[in-house]
């Protein structure tokens, strides 16, 4: 599936790069004859895998996985009068089933508030069946209009993963807001990945929530990329949904909730943040193959070899390291490109000189050589390249950050990246920053050590004080 005629586009020319990189390292088909969907190819799919075998186990440290239907029924999508203005322009209806009209029409979950929602009313009854946490990762259906892309704006969200809370207090939903984004960090820190938290803006939170703390990375054309939000619902759906439950008193009260999301962007983050020149650059936490071997087969000592080369192949298997032999009747030169540009962190070459050595040449994926004497090493080697990629990829976002004190400075940090300027938190100030820089102010920055550094200046439009917020082109 993957042919050599031309040559990758350069990283620089991100929207090209990126295109190519999901047919040539076998990750999506965007040949699909409906508009916004796009198939896994094996290779992608088993990096989805990875990933989400990561936020399983993370998640199901204190979570339930489940599964809720995919189909709505008009009365209980209705309910809830926000999430239907967020929702009512994305939303596909089911309207037949088979030749017949259905008398009830049914809609896509485009997300799953409100099919959850009247199972929540009646599983909660008591202070005792809180904190309920579960989670789905599902496909979700959203009729976006604006430019569809793989893995960043989908109309089938294929890998959906929707947490949803329910809790005695406001104060107890707050902490599992803050829960989540810890988990979110977590995640994204196994993923090598670098992330910026904000709380986005009143006009910018999720329909039905009282706030939106969102994560966001910067990708390599300076676009950031939102790959998770956690909202903190308040009491908006269980009042509309009635989810209330007995309290020590004996007194029937309104549950407080959130939810929070991540989709495939995640995986979209990890092949932008990461990917080079050559292709993708796969951290060893998700990527399928984490160890190539390629044999130098010299004439007669060719089966020599080859069993030494099996040999290491099942001791890597021994230490649960994702490892491929690869005896493909192919030049050494051709299983490089090959293998690089599918990201594997590392490559073992295995000659009669090394076996009369009694070492491997060990090889990353930065183009690092180095001898080691055994399958032994490896694991510590691939530790030290998944530190090398979460560095690397952290440098680069923070030279893609600049501190902004004018307009004339955001208009320009936002061409390549994200500005972090003071605002003094009206809308109509934002409205301005948004207007005059043609991008979107993503809120103030929680967890981060960017926006401090202009706390306390005066607002880039009206001089009023302001404190830091991040504003940056978006996907
Ligand atoms: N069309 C889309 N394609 C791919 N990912 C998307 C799309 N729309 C949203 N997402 C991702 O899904 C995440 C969660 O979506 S959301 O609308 O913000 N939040 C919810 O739907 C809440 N119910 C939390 S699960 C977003 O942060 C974004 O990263
Ligand atoms: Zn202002």
């Amino acid at each position: 599936m993957e042919d050599k005629t031309d040559a990758l586009p350069p990283v620089s020319d991100f929207s090209a790069w990126y295109n190519e990189i999901l047919r040539r390292a076998e990750i999506m088909d965007v040949r699909y004859p409906v508009k916004g969907l796009y198939v896994w190819y094996p290779f992608g799919f088993s990096i989805r895998k990875h990933t989400y075998n990561m936020l399983r186990s993370l998640l199901d440290a204190d979570h339930q996985e489940t599964i809720f239907p995919l189909l709505i029924p008009d009365h209980e999508f209705m309910k809830e009068a926000e999430h239907i203005k967020g929702f009512e322009e994305e939303v596909y209806w089911v309207t037949h089933g088979g030749l017949s009209e259905l008398d009830v029409k049914l809609a896509l979950r485009p997300t799953s508030e409100t099919a959850i929602y009247p199972m929540y009313a009646l599983w909660v009854r008591s202070h005792a069946d809180l904190p309920l946490k579960l989670y789905q990762i599902v496909n979700t259906f959203r009729y976006e209009t604006k430019h569809t892309r793989p893995l960043i704006r989908l109309r089938e969200i294929t890998s959906f993963k929707e947490a949803h809370t329910v809790h005695c207090t406001w104060d107890e939903a707050a902490g599992q807001v803050e829960e989540a984004i810890r988990l979110y960090s977590q995640f994204y820190h196994s993923l090598g990945v670098p992330i910026l938290v904000s709380k986005r803006p009143d006009w910018d939170k999720f329909p039905g929530a009282d706030y939106t703390i969102a994560v966001d990375t910067i990708m390599p054309d300076g676009k950031t990329l939102q790959i998770g939000t956690a909202h903190h619902l308040g009491t908006h759906f269980s009042k509309t949904f009635n989810i209330t439950y007995e309290d020590l008193a004996g007194e029937q009260q309104l549950a407080y909730q959130t939810c929070y999301g991540i989709s495939e962007r995640c995986i979209a983050s990890v092949i932008s943040v990461h990917g080079d020149d050559t292709g993708l650059v796969l951290p060893p936490s998700v990527a399928p193959v984490q160890v190539v071997i390629i044999p130098i087969i010299i004439g007669k000592r060719k089966d020599e070899v080859l069993a030494a080369a099996e040999t290491l192949c099942s001791e890597l298997k021994g230490l649960g390291i994702r490892v491929e032999l690869d005896l493909r009747d192919m030049r050494p030169g051709a299983k490089y490109y090959h293998w690089e540009l599918h990201g594997v962190p590392l490559r073992l070459e295995l000659g009669p000189r090394d076996i009369d050595s009694g070492t491997i040449v060990a090889v990353d994926r930065f183009k690092q050589k180095q001898q080691i004497g055994s399958a032994a090493e490896v694991p510590a080697l691939l530790e030290e390249i998944q530190k090398a990629i979460t560095e690397r990829a952290e440098a680069s976002m923070e030279g893609k950050i600049a501190i902004c004190t004018t307009i004339e400075e955001i208009r320009t940090a936002v061409e390549s990246g994200v500005a972090v300027a003071s605002w003094c938190g009206e809308r109509d100030c934002a409205d301005r920053i948004e207007a005059e820089t043609d991008a979107s102010l993503l809120g103030r920055e929680l967890r981060g050590k960017h926006a401090e550094k202009v706390n306390g200046n005066s607002c880039v439009i009206c001089g009023r004080e302001g404190k830091g917020a991040l504003i940056g082109r978006s996907y």
